[in-house]
């Protein structure tokens, strides 16, 4: 029986509880291996650990060679290509064809996108006239936060986690991450490739478990943190913030979202279609910055709905090591539940269902997995709770829309603000609308172009904070300044 250990200090140990959970590959239910959950002392011990790392060799190191050794975790990750594209993709059931393109390469990507950001990015300093006239010098520097708690969810395991480790330990902090119960497999993998790398034991750490009264909940709890960043649903953000207000501790939070995709009649039809096809469906609709919500300008609402229709209906359902295959199961049967929840809900609110809204038939060896259809509605009212409340799914629904002002107000009515997608082909109205999306992520023309550099996180109830980029630098460093009297 496969084993899912924690890794601390270095090594990979077990729990002095015993407990353990299970790990169930969602194509098909079936057990990948045991978790170790770790307890209060396997928390106090990775946290002691990481602490312990900032007085040895890893705190005593430059910068440069701090970059050095991250682009050697970088590049081991690539050459373990294939091995982490495999446990990704048994954690999560997503298509190899997805976590390729995506999810492994941002593994190596988000460790040497931040290195080279920090190798050249300036520090501010100002000369102060003085009434002596000889001045004074000011100038900031930058030290390492400390213990940095990362707790991150199973949608895109490797990819999130890295995005939050990559910066931390550039900046020369040590971390501790807890990663989501459903996707234990690629935190733990990485554990062997800092190892292998030379990465000073402590720097990286990892602790299994769930939220409350588990590790989650132990490590945003424990004293020894200095920050905590976090990605997961809104409403277990707030828990987070309650636990890292006491002692003070700054918070990063990139949370749920509700996202919208406004396509005028001036689109690129072809564009505006790819691209809402992938933002509603890709990754199993699994993925925060996806459209759930869909307004068309009218002359074109019809022709948009089919030719979506037709794309959902093209999708090729099937098992992850299919390189044909570009739509796998949901992450989990809870999951799957929930998201069957609301294809019946939309139902009772009264949608249209163009197609999908159930379970597809995959034969006897994949139907125990976490199969659902992709699904497209229309016809339901604004304030229908599946037009409101997150999925978080393969699903998204249509509505059309006449002015640019009411399309404006539609998409920005929700208590979430992470990011939009417009199309359309007229750059003024590009911006304009852009501008006016209240959201920390805006594309036009496209979904999901990624660059490291810019600044990345959610507004109003989406999340707290900037990373990416010199953006994460406020909460990955203390700026303290320096003043020379001359
Ligand atoms: N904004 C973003 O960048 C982004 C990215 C990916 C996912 N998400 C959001 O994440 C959600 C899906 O992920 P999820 O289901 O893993 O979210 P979740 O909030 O259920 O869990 C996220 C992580 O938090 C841990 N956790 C849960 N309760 C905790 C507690 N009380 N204390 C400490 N840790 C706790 C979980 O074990 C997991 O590791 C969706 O809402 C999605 O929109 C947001
Ligand atoms: N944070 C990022 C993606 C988030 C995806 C949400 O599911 C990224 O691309 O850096």
């Amino acid at each position: 029986m496969h084993e899912f250990k924690n890794f601390i200090n270095g090594e990979f140990v077990t729990t002095a509880s015993g407990k353990t959970f299970e790990n169930r590959n969602p194509v098909d239910n079936s057990l990948l291996g045991l978790v170790h959950e770790a307890g209060q002392p396997e928390v106090d011990a990775a946290v002691k650990a990481a602490k312990a790392a900032m007085q040895g060799p890893w705190g005593k190191m430059t910068q440069a060679q701090r970059i050095a050794l991250l682009d050697k975790v970088a590049n081991r990750i690539n050459e373990r290509f294939d091995e982490f594209l495999d446990a990704e993709c048994k954690d999560t059931g997503k298509p190899h064809k997805i976590a390729s393109h995506i999810d492994i390469p941002r593994g190596a990507a988000n460790f040497k996108a931040f290195s080279e950001t920090l190798a050249n990015h300036p520090t501010e300093a100002f000369k102060l006239d003085t009434p002596d006239g000889r001045g004074a010098l000011n100038y900031g520097h930058r030290t390492p936060k400390g213990v940095i708690a990362v707790i991150s969810p199973w949608n895109l395991p490797l990819l999130l986690m890295t995005w939050k480790v990559g910066p931390a330990l550039a900046c020369g902090n040590t971390v501790v991450v807890k990663p989501s119960e459903e996707t234990p497999a690629t935190a733990t993998l990485l554990g062997e490739v800092m190892n292998e790398c030379g990465v000073p034991k402590g720097v990286y750490n990892v602790v299994h478990g769930f939220g409350p009264d588990s590790a989650g909940a132990y490590l945003t709890e424990h004293p020894g943190v200095n920050a905590i960043t976090f990605t997961g649903e809104t409403r277990t953000g707030e828990i987070i913030m309650r636990a890292a207000s006491v002692g003070l501790r700054n918070i990063s939070l990139e949370c749920g979202g509700k996202n919208p995709g406004i396509v005028f009649a001036d689109c690129d039809m072809d564009k505006a279609i790819e691209g809402t096809m992938r933002s509603a469906f890709v990754n199993c609709g699994q993925v925060c910055l996806g459209t759930e919500r869909v307004y068309v300008e009218r002359p074109i609402f019809d022709e948009f709905v089919q030719r979506l229709k037709e794309g959902v209906e093209k999708l090729k359902l099937g098992v992850p090591e299919d390189p044909e295959v570009d739509f796998g199961p949901l992450v989990s049967q809870e999951h799957k539940e929930k998201v069957l929840s609301y294809y019946r809900l939309a139902v009772e609110e009264g949608a249209t269902v163009v197609t999908g809204g159930g379970v597809p038939e995959m034969g006897d060896a994949l139907n125990a997995g976490a199969w659902v259809e992709p699904t497209i509605w229309t016809g339901l009212p604004d304030d229908a709770r599946v037009v409101r409340e997150e999925v978080f799914g393969p699903c998204c629904h249509i509505r059309p829309f006449d002015t640019e002002e009411e399309v404006i107000e539609l998409a920005n009515d929700t208590k979430y603000g992470l990011s939009a997608a417009i199309w359309t082909e007229n750059s003024a109205r590009a911006s304009r609308v852009a501008e006016a999306m209240e959201v920390g992520i805006c594309w036009v023309n496209s979904w999901f172009l990624r660059d490291l550099r810019t600044a990345f996180g959610g507004a109003k109830e989406s999340g707290i904070g900037r990373e990416g980029g010199v953006h994460g630098l406020e909460f990955y460093t203390e700026l303290k300044n320096v003043c020379i009297k001359l």
